[in-house]
């Protein structure tokens, strides 16, 4: 290993669906006189967000085996050493964890001796959703973990919602954080101008209150089928049951074929749906990421039953 200087590491937190991976691509554009690689950590065997990263992103290493702040460790260890023995040294490396990972317990690894010769970690950024963090934040103690460790926080999504909001959503971010910085945004853009700030001294990285191994209570069921889909159908079901159970399904995201096998890019996050048409992205059977609590098969199954042309397979990750 022959490193001229450390690899500059930023990791990306938030919770499920806030906007890291579009806060993540904003950034990447603006890095790109330099040489950056991604770490993508999520759940199941299928990794979206990694094909979710800007078109031509090749340097993308994708951990999929669970959530990265307790069951991965090694998998981390390992894809760090094997950055740092790539032949062309990267600057910058961004880590894009889950939804529900603890940022403080992954930050902890970059104060080993060992890693921290060569990276040098520089922000732990959190995204969070200005639409449902208020919601979500009372259920989910991954949430207050994500700000707790935070260097800056990202209010994204600030225009869909009130001034009123964001005010009580500063003071809930400043109450259990009160040294972050904490940046407004929309469609994930922050200026890297932003991350050039010195941290501040007191850096949460591992809260004792926080301590004990979290055990996440959200799970993860994978839809895979060779069916197609009839879009219209699938958007209005979506929409239905979203409304209804916003509480329980956090996240839906995933490709989907229609009846000319067109590619279509799912993603709900809160009660919002949003289903787009994709170019240049080939696929021979739809997947779709459930994610959530309490979720079950049988459920989610009924769920898209009207909107499914063929016969489909469950699979649970
Ligand atoms: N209206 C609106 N939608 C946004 C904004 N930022 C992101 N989105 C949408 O929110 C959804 C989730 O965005 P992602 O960037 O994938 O969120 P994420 O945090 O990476 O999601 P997970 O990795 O699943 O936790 C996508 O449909 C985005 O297009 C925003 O500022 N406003």
């Amino acid at each position: 290993m022959k490193l001229s200087k450390k690899i500059n590491v930023y990791i990306i937190s938030g919770f499920l669906g806030s906007g890291k991976t579009t806060l993540l691509n904003h950034l990447l554009k603006q890095f790109n006189e330099e040489k950056n690689v991604v770490i993508e950590n999520e759940f199941g065997k299928i990794n979206i967000d990694a094909t979710l990263i800007n078109g031509a992103f090749e340097n993308v290493f994708e951990l999929t085996n669970g959530c990265i702040c307790c069951s991965i460790n090694n998998q981390l260890l390992e894809t760090l050493s094997r950055i740092v023995s790539l032949e062309n040294q990267p600057d910058n490396l961004f880590i894009e964890t889950t939804g529900i990972a603890d940022a403080g317990e992954i930050a902890a690894h970059f104060t080993s001796l060992f890693i921290a010769k060569a990276f040098d970690l520089k922000k732990i950024i959190t995204v969070v959703d200005a639409e449902n963090l208020l919601f979500y934040k009372d259920s989910n103690v991954e949430v207050e973990k994500q700000i707790v460790a935070a260097d800056c926080v990202v209010i994204n999504k600030s225009t869909l919602v009130k001034t009123e909001i964001i005010e009580n959503i500063k003071d809930f971010i400043q109450s259990i954080n009160p040294y972050t910085t904490i940046v407004l945004s929309e469609n994930g853009l922050l200026d890297r101008m932003d991350l050039a700030t010195e941290n501040s001294p007191k850096t949460f990285i591992s809260d004792a209150i926080y301590k004990s191994k979290s055990i996440h209570k959200i799970k993860t069921l994978m839809y895979e089928t060779e069916a197609l889909f009839d879009i219209q159908n699938l958007k209005y079901e979506l929409f239905r049951n979203l409304y209804l159970y916003y509480h329980q399904i956090y996240r839906i995201k995933g490709y989907v074929l229609n009846s000319k096998k067109e590619v279509f890019l799912v993603q709900t996050t809160g009660k919002t749906v949003e289903i787009n048409p994709v170019e240049n992205q080939k696929m021979t059977k739809s997947q779709l990421v459930f994610i959530g609590k309490e979720l079950e098969l049988k459920s989610i199954e009924r769920l898209l039953k009207s909107s499914i042309i063929k016969k489909k397979k469950f699979q649970s990750v």
